[in-house]
């Protein structure tokens, strides 16, 4: 039976996930029974895989799973589509327990509801471009003439219209990735797994890809689970990603959130990699202001009352809310003394743009000092809140060096 979707249920669902290695079904059971499930299954011989991991997928909505190798990410991407069955717990494509139903049922809800796409895009390189790229649909006895057509539109989706009648070994490393992108698309799936795909090609064609996947994700929003050990990666496609440690969940979040808020040591390490001053927007750390004024109003005011603080500042922000840099006090008081009327939209556009490091270093060179808020302001220069430097500290001072090979 195919449970009804509503727009409002998750796309996927996993409670209580947990997959063990090289064990029967009651072998399995008696190790997840027990106090260290771990210890358990290598005690009988086998290994967890993944324990005890939820999560609820929405529709349309970009899932990464990161975390180091081994960390159990393939595990729970291969228990999307039962290509590793689970040994505990739901899994709900659309509302359907996908665990229990009959091998028929399970085929039906592969092919018509997943795609998949891997590192290694295992290309035929006998058969050309189109070929390639309509190979989901021919496996699931399409015609030949709608094949054609489906494959050329999804390979004009990733950038290489005109060269379907190429041959794998004359495109480039990035191309060919694409002609895997493709071969997934083609098939137009509900649901895209894709288990590191750019994970073997170098940072420009990296950077490129992910670019597409976003321009495509923007285009036509498809519920995606997204594989990846690299956080740079996982914050600029995610809307949230699920860091994984041995098997666990060590945190589900937004990526702004994770680079705010790490959950621990493991996540930082991560998190240190970041460019945090590109990612994070003001937004991500404000507090609620415990004085609220309409700056273009007031500006003196403002900043006087502010100023009873000793120290201030204001984040400037892009449309984004991205953090571009901090506006130092000194710069507050320069404007407000030369058009304190206009300061409301001198916050935005005739500050000077100080480069995100400088940002780091300004705010790392206030260590030492008091803690007091920086201001953050809206486009309109109106005030939305203070984050205390101890927080914006603890979010963007760490060391820059990569914690993790
Ligand atoms: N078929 C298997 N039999 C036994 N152990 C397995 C099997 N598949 C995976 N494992 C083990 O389970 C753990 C999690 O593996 P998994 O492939 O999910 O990790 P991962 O985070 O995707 O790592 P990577 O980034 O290296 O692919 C690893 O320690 C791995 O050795």
């Amino acid at each position: 039976m195919t449970a009804s979707t509503t727009d409002q249920q998750p796309a996927i669902v996993g409670r209580s996930l947990s997959k063990v290695y090289g064990l029967g079904a009651r072998a399995s059971a008696r190790a997840l029974a027990s106090d260290d499930p771990r210890t358990a299954a290598a005690a009988a011989g086998g290994y967890l895989g993944a324990h005890d991991v939820d999560f609820a997928i929405a529709r349309g909505e970009m899932f990464v799973v990161m975390g180091l190798s081994g960390s159990g990410k393939s595990t729970v991407l291969r228990m999307i589509n039962l290509l590793n069955e689970p040994s505990a717990g739901e899994l709900l494509i659309d509302g359907e327990d996908v665990t229990k139903v009959s091998p028929a049922r399970l085929r039906e809800v592969r092919n018509e509801k997943i795609g998949m796409v891997f590192q290694h895009f295992s290309l035929f390189p006998h058969r050309t471009v189109r070929d390639n790229a309509a190979y989901g649909l021919k496996v699931r006895g399409v015609g030949r003439d709608e094949r054609r057509d489906r494959a050329d539109a999804a390979l004009e989706k990733v950038g290489l219209s005109g060269r379907g009648d190429k041959f794998p070994h004359e495109l480039s490393g990035g191309m060919r990735q694409r002609v895997g992108l493709a071969r997934a698309l083609a098939i137009d799936p509900p649901i895209l797994l894709m288990d590191e795909p750019f994970s073997a090609l170098d940072p420009l064609i990296r950077r490129d890809m992910q670019d597409l996947l976003v321009q495509l994700q923007a285009e036509e929003a498809r519920t995606t689970v997204f594989v990846t050990h690299d956080l740079n990666e996982a914050m600029r496609i995610g809307d949230r990603v699920m860091v994984m440690r041995d098997g666990e969940v060590v945190q589900l979040a937004p990526g702004p959130e994770i680079v705010a808020h790490p959950a621990d040591d493991y996540v930082s390490e991560f998190v240190a990699d970041v460019d945090r001053a590109r990612v994070l927007s003001a937004t991500d750390l404000l507090r609620p202001a415990r004085l609220v004024l309409h700056v273009a109003e007031r500006p003196a005011d403002a900043l006087v009352r502010l100023g009873q603080n000793e120290v201030n500042g204001a984040f400037v922000v892009d449309d984004q809310q991205r953090l571009l840099g901090v506006a130092t006090d000194d710069r507050l008081a320069d404007l407000a003394h030369r058009g304190a009327a206009d300061l409301g939209d001198a916050v935005g556009a005739p500050y000077d743009r100080i480069e995100p490091t400088t940002v780091v270093g300004d705010v790392m060179h206030l260590a030492g000092r008091r803690v007091v808020p920086l201001t953050v302001l809206d486009d309109d220069g109106r005030l939305l809140g203070v984050v205390p430097r101890a927080v914006i500290l603890s979010a963007l001072s760490t060391a820059r060096e990569p914690a993790h090979a």
